[in-house]
């Protein structure tokens, strides 16, 4: 079933990532668009000003009739005007900019999540927490960090420099021809530079990816407390420093090429006057004004070559993060989860009938002679009740996500009530699992996630099936008290009989609990299980246990053995064949001879 990738290749191919990045730019081409008048806008304005500083040197102060005050005066307002124009036209262009590089990022962020939600399960048990939530977070922020800069820092940058050079090609062609002749050879520097500082930067993301994953794994209560019981505590600490040095020498190394890049710049920067004074002295012709005005548009020019320089080490950077998130975005979601309208859907919830027809499953394409199931057939009528059970790996909990479509068969068919289920469907399916998940917040609102509209006689109404609401009420707030992180507030048979709660006020055709009473006591398993049946009389429940010897309530069984149907009948028929598997567990849990 899974020939598709369930985890991101290491590499995304580097061809078509700009590509896409522009891409992520286009809904907001409008937007761009003014920001590009703006900075237009911005550069000719602020290039104007040298040109006034030449009038000021060659007209107002040094000119035929000596020092003219009111022209002074003159130039004096229109340069304080003309800054304050360029203050509007930045502030402007920041607030447009800023607008779409944050909405670019977000969209990024939700596509992302978004994908990842509708991953196959296998995927989120092949991969690490803390790579995803690095994908998530460290990735989006470098992205972000990048994209705020880049949009005004590129077109700033560009049309800046095309200003300042324009305005010097007006001024002086020579002139312009010196100072601009060591720019070729920064660029070249830059680029060189670049492709360094994306691969540091591609090592230095994996390497914080790591660190994350370290953190989510072995920061968490049970992890903590392994590393205690085993006395690792001191190597845990040390696999961590180890992996944090890695990251400072990767950070020190990025920080050396991309200043590298800035210092090469710099040799331009100071060398190129020198260049000019001594085109000037070579030349005829050149006023004193024209050279100052030269000297400031020097410094007009340098600003955006910089600023161009510092975004593209930036965006060097920023290169490997947007290839982790596109190789994330690029892996194949669970085909049932994909959006659009459901191919099959879900008729309104029946009376419960489950129809497996052949059903096989693989985990992955590689199990092909060892399936998780293997052609298993089952009609299980509505309204019944069954045990699933058999040894350990045999399938039981692979064909209780069958039945509660969190996977799809690779081959054959799972069908409730004639309709083929492929996908979790709420109301028709619901399964309590053994290791239950609850959210950080209070009791209630973590068993509203099933039924978001119960009320509070609902809650305790299936808190008192599960055998669960005198506990609730102990605690200091109730059903208002706080769970914990993954419900570590509570013991384990608490979180268990909460999730069943859950899952009872899901109100489902069909109830899957799988192993889902395993923490509680032997006898107050038996009383919530015959609560449970009672409650649900006339819909299907099925249970898949290890501890059933003493489970007495139920009508069918079906024994699973290496992923096939070993046994499956009436549970009193099964009983009474004495050398079946089934029976003689039956016997061996009960002492019964
Ligand atoms: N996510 C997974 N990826 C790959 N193989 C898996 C995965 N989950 C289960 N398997 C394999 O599928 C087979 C059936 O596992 P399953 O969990 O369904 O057995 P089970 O009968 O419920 O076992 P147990 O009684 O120990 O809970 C086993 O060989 C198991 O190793």
């Amino acid at each position: 079933m899974h020939d598709r990738p369930l985890v991101a290749s290491e590499k995304a191919p580097a061809t078509g990532t700009w590509r896409r990045v522009v891409r992520l730019f286009m809904p907001h081409r409008l937007a761009i668009c003014f920001v590009v008048l703006l900075v237009v806008a911005y550069s000719a304005l602020n290039a104007a000003v040298p040109l006034l500083t030449q009038l000021v040197f060659d007209r107002a102060l040094f000119g035929a009739g000596g020092p003219d005050l009111p022209l002074l005066a003159l130039i004096a307002g229109l340069a304080a005007a003309t800054a304050c124009a360029v203050g509007v036209v930045d502030l402007g262009q920041t607030w447009v900019s800023a607008r779409v590089a944050q909405q670019v990022v977000h969209a990024l962020r939700v596509e992302l999540f978004g994908r990842l939600q509708r991953m196959p399960l296998a995927f989120f048990a092949a991969t690490r927490g803390g790579e995803i939530q690095s994908r998530l977070a460290n990735d989006t922020a470098q992205i972000e960090h990048a994209v705020k800069d880049t949009l005004p820092g590129t077109l700033s940058g560009v049309i800046g420099f095309v200003a300042a050079a324009g305005a010097m090609v007006a001024l002086s062609p020579r002139l312009a021809g010196a100072a601009l002749v060591l720019a070729p050879i920064v660029v070249w520097v830059a680029s060189r530079s670049g492709r360094a500082l994306k691969n540091v930067s591609e090592v230095s993301q994996r390497s914080r990816a790591h660190l994350s994953s370290i953190v989510a794994e072995r920061l968490c209560l049970g992890a903590v407390t392994l590393a205690r019981v085993h006395g690792r505590s001191a190597d845990e600490a040390g696999r961590f420093a180890a992996e944090s040095r890695r990251l400072i020498r990767l950070g020190v190394r990025s920080g050396l090429v991309a200043q590298g890049v800035l210092s090469a710049g710099h040799v331009f920067f100071v060398l190129t006057p020198y260049l000019v004074f001594v085109a000037a002295g070579l030349s005829d012709g050149i006023t004193p004004g024209t050279l100052v005005a030269f000297t400031v548009l020097q410094a007009r020019l340098y600003q955006p070559l910089w600023q161009l320089l510092h975004v593209s080490t930036e965006f060097r950077s920023a290169q490997g993060a947007f290839e982790r998130v596109f190789d994330y975005l690029d892996m194949e979601p669970a085909p049932e989860l994909e959006p659009g309208p459901d191919p099959r859907p879900a008729p309104s919830p029946g009376p419960g009938a489950l129809t497996v027809r052949e059903a096989t499953f693989r985990y992955a394409a590689e199990d092909r002679d060892r399936p998780a199931l293997d052609g298993v057939s089952l009609t299980l009528a509505a309204g019944s009740t069954t045990l699933v059970v058999g040894p350990s790996g045999s399938g039981k909990t692979t064909l209780g996500h069958l039945l509660a479509g969190l996977h799809a068969p690779t081959e054959g068919s799972v069908r409730v009530d004639g309709a083929e289920i492929g996908r979790p469907s709420p109301g028709r399916v619901c399964i309590a699992t053994q290791e239950p998940f609850l959210f950080q917040g209070s009791i209630a609102d973590n068993l509203r996630y099933a039924a978001p509209d119960a009320t509070a006689d609902d809650l305790v109404r299936a808190c008192r099936l599960a055998h669960v609401h005198e506990r609730i009420m102990a605690l200091s707030d109730g059903y208002d008290s706080l769970v914990g992180e993954r419900g570590a507030l509570l013991s384990g048979g608490e979180r268990q009989r909460i999730a069943l709660a859950r899952a009872l006020l899901a109100d489902a055709s069909v109830l899957v609990l799988d192993e889902a009473t395993s923490a509680l006591d032997p006898m107050t398993e038996l009383e919530v299980v015959k609560a449970i049946l009672a409650e649900r009389a006339g819909r299907t429940t099925v249970m898949i246990t290890h501890r059933f010897g003493v489970l007495d309530s139920f009508d069918t069984v079906v024994a699973l053995d290496e992923g096939r149907v070993a046994e499956h009948g009436a549970r009193l028929d099964l009983l009474g064949d004495r050398h079946g598997w089934y029976a003689r567990t039956v016997r061996a849990q009960t002492g019964a001879a």
